[in-house]
This record gives C-alpha cells, sequence and structure tokens, in this order.
C-alpha cells in the first residue's frame, strides 16, 4: 500500500492507495472517531461496492442513503436528501459520513458534512478514475446550480481518502477516459517528467497494469496535496489545478449537466487553454501539439460542441469563481510541466479561437 498525505495542520489527512483497500478496516478505524456512519453512495455504485464497505464497516452502526446516479442529480435537492436523511436517522456530530462513489457523490457527500450540524467529519472512498486522482482530494465540495458548475459549496477536508484501485475494473471506458483529462492536466501544468511518463506508458494504462497505475494515482494525489497544502482556499497557486475548467465548466453547463462528462470538457478545455496560449505567444507550436497529442490519444475530444460560439462561452465565463474585480482570470500553459494565471486575453482572442 502507498500512503501519502495532505499536510494541511491539524487538518491534515492520509490518501492511503491500493489493491484492495475497500476491505480494510484498520484505514476508516483510524478516521472514525464516533460509533455510527452514514454511508453516501449512489443506484450505479450500491450494488458494486455497498456490501464489501458494509462488511468492513459492521462494527459501526451503519446508515446508507442511496442517491440517483448521475451529474444531472448534484443538485441542492440531491443534498437535501442527504440532510433529510442524516435528521430522519437522528444523527448528531459524531456521525461520519462515508462517501462511497465518483466526484459527484464526494462532492454532494462532502458538502452535506461540511453543513450537517455546522460540520461533521466525513471520509472520501472514491469509486472513478477522476475522482481518485483529483476530486477526493483537496476540500472543494460542491453542488451545481443551472447557471453554473459547483457554485454552492464550501472548502471542507476529509478525515481521510481510501483509495481501492479494483473499483477501476469494473469502470466503463468513457469514464476512465475522463478521468485520464485531470490525469494529463497534472503533466501539464506542473510536471513534465510525468507529461513524457504518461505518453510512454499509454497501453499500460488503458490495460489497468497495476504497477503503472498505482504510479500514475500517487503522482496525481502526491502534485494536488502539495498545491492544496501550499493554498487550500486557492489564493493563488490553486488555481492552476483549474486548467482548461473556464472553458469546460461552460460546456457543462451550456450543453447540459451530464451530457458532457466533466473530464471531456476539461479535455477540450485544455485543448482551448493551449490554443489561446499559441495565440498569446506564451507556448510554441510543438509543446501546444504534444498536449492536444495526448489527450487525443485517451479519446478525449479536441474540440467544444460546434454549436457553441464565443457567446455561449462568454455567459457562463464571467461567472467562473477565478473572475476578480470583474477581470476573466485563465490558467494557460506555458510549456509542457509550467502555467500561468493570465488576465489580460483580448475577446477577439478568445473569440477567434473558440470559433476557428
Ligand atoms: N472536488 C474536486 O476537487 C473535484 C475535482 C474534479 C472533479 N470534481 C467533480 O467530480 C464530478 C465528476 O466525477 P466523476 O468523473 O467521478 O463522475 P461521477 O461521480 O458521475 O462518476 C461517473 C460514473 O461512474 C459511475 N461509477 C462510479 N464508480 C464506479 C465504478 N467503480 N464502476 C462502475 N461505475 C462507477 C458513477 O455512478 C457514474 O455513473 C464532477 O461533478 C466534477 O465537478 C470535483
Ligand atoms: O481542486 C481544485 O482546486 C480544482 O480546481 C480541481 C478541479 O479538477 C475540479 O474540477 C474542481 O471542482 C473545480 O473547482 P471550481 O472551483 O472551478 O468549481
Ligand atoms: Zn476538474
Amino acid at each position: 500500500m502507498e500512503k501519502l498525505f495532505v499536510d494541511l495542520g491539524d487538518r491534515s489527512y492520509p490518501i492511503s492507495i491500493g489493491v484492495d483497500l475497500l476491505a480494510d478496516a484498520s484505514l476508516f478505524d483510524s478516521a472514525i472517531k464516533g460509533k455510527k456512519v452514514m454511508i453516501v453512495t449512489n443506484d450505479v455504485v450500491a450494488p458494486l461496492y455497498l456490501d464489501a464497505c458494509k462488511k468492513t464497516l459492521a462494527h459501526y452502526q451503519l446508515d446508507e442513503v442511496i442517491l440517483p446516479d448521475g451529474e444531472q442529480y448534484k443538485t441542492l435537492s440531491t443534498f437535501e436528501t442527504i440532510l433529510s436523511e442524516l435528521l430522519a436517522k437522528k444523527h448528531a456530530r459524531d456521525t461520519t459520513i462515508i462517501a462511497l462513489g465518483g466526484g459527484v457523490i464526494g462532492d454532494m457527500a462532502g458538502f452535506a458534512a461540511a453543513c450537517y450540524q455546522r460540520g461533521i467529519p466525513f471520509v472520501q472512498i472514491p469509486t472513478t478514475l477522476l475522482s481518485q486522482v483529483d476530486s477526493s482530494v483537496g476540500g472543494k465540495t460542491a453542488v451545481n446550480h443551472p447557471l453554473g458548475k459547483n457554485m454552492i459549496g464550501a472548502f471542507y477536508q476529509p478525515q481521510a481518502v481510501v483509495i481501492d484501485i479494483e473499483c477501476l475494473k469494473t469502470l466503463p471506458d468513457r469514464e476512465f477516459a475522463a478521468g485520464m483529462a485531470e490525469v494529463i492536466k497534472y503533466g501539464i501544468i506542473y510536471d513534465q517528467a510525468f507529461f513524457t511518463w504518461l505518453e510512454e506508458n499509454i497501453a499500460a494504462i488503458k490495460s489497468l497494469q497495476a504497477d503503472a497505475i498505482i504510479y500514475m494515482l500517487k503522482r496525481c494525489c502526491a502534485i494536488k496535496a502539495e498545491v492544496v497544502a501550499l493554498d487550500e482556499k486557492e489564493h493563488g497557486i490553486r488555481a492552476l489545478l483549474n486548467l482548461g475548467h473556464t472553458f469546460g465548466h461552460a460546456i457543462e453547463a451550456e450543453q447540459g449537466y451530464g451530457n458532457w462528462l466533466h473530464g471531456e470538457a476539461v479535455a477540450a478545455g485544455m485543448v482551448l487553454a493551449a490554443k489561446t496560449s499559441l495565440k498569446e505567444g506564451l507556448i510554441n507550436e510543438a509543446e501546444a501539439s504534444r498536449i492536444s497529442q495526448l489527450i487525443e490519444q485517451f479519446d478525449l475530444p479536441l474540440t467544444a460542441p460546434s454549436e457553441m460560439k464565443y457567446t455561449h462561452f462568454a455567459e457562463h465565463m464571467q461567472l467562473d469563481k477565478k473572475v476578480l474585480d470583474g477581470k476573466l482570470r485563465l490558467i494557460l500553459p506555458t510549456s509542457v510541466g509550467t502555467s500561468a494565471i493570465v488576465d489580460n486575453v483580448s475577446e477577439d482572442v478568445l473569440r477567434e479561437v473558440i470559433e476557428s
């Protein structure tokens, strides 16, 4: 088993990565203080992993809430279902929430943990590639609003993250590819050597070779842990983790949540960001095309939906959480392995990048 730590003083926590960790009660016992646990999952993940989870946690008083599956249910209304269930079963501040599922479950269960009785502990069991490399770490919790992604939420850290790579075996290929978008993101913003490793290990990754998967998860979680420890609430460097997201969130909201997967929208968004960099003279052609080539290797989209024009993007991008003083701030790659926060891209450049 591999172990990493998110170093946040008294809110620090371990990330465990390995095989069959869902069966390892000790990982949960060190994170759960009380006797009561509420497992939050959905109707796709429950038939796959709820029994295994309940078996491991059988020495606690267990309740469960099984939510409908999908990004379209990452809403205030579903969030309220979790809170209602906690109240109906008389849970108090000594209950721990377990988020069993992908990023949608993790974000919503985490937000419920942040809000229920002003905050109860929670543990992340991420079951998708995307949630294992990104959403389970770092404490961003939220639900969507029809007008914008993740618009209602809180920074609230889990007690532990338990990553069982066996869960990836049941993940549909399209979902695995979506997770690869966030993996590639880390290489682009932060780690040229990791990006090169990804280029050289495509077959091993796609065939879920355990060594390659564990190395990849470890590298992603280590980068995220490092960035979050430096800037938990995104006043600076953490914004780099948002590469491709200003464009991507616009695609998700405009297309209707769930129609484009988050990772797919981020992939197209990262290509748009690289094209913007190219137009601004911030990156050279060779590096920009390395970025789109790797994204393409994982069968991810390279362009936004053709019907989406600049004006469609602009409406959503104005609501981006990185906007400061009314000014759009974009994360742009400056090479493979480095990126910058840029706030002076003109409307003309953006229009050209989006509509070309
Ligand atoms: N908090 C953060 O830092 C952060 C980071 C990245 C993304 N996100 C959010 O995460 C969400 C996307 O997460 P996601 O890609 O995990 O999507 P998801 O949670 O919708 O999961 C994808 C699909 O896979 C199913 N599934 C989950 N585990 C499975 C398994 N092991 N086998 C088979 N099917 C499985 C799910 O039920 C769902 O149908 C978005 O809402 C995004 O905004 C948050
Ligand atoms: O952890 C972060 O910080 C990220 O930006 C990670 C992103 O991959 C993730 O999609 C996040 O939820 C986006 O955050 P938002 O603040 O733009 O909603
Ligand atoms: Zn993301």
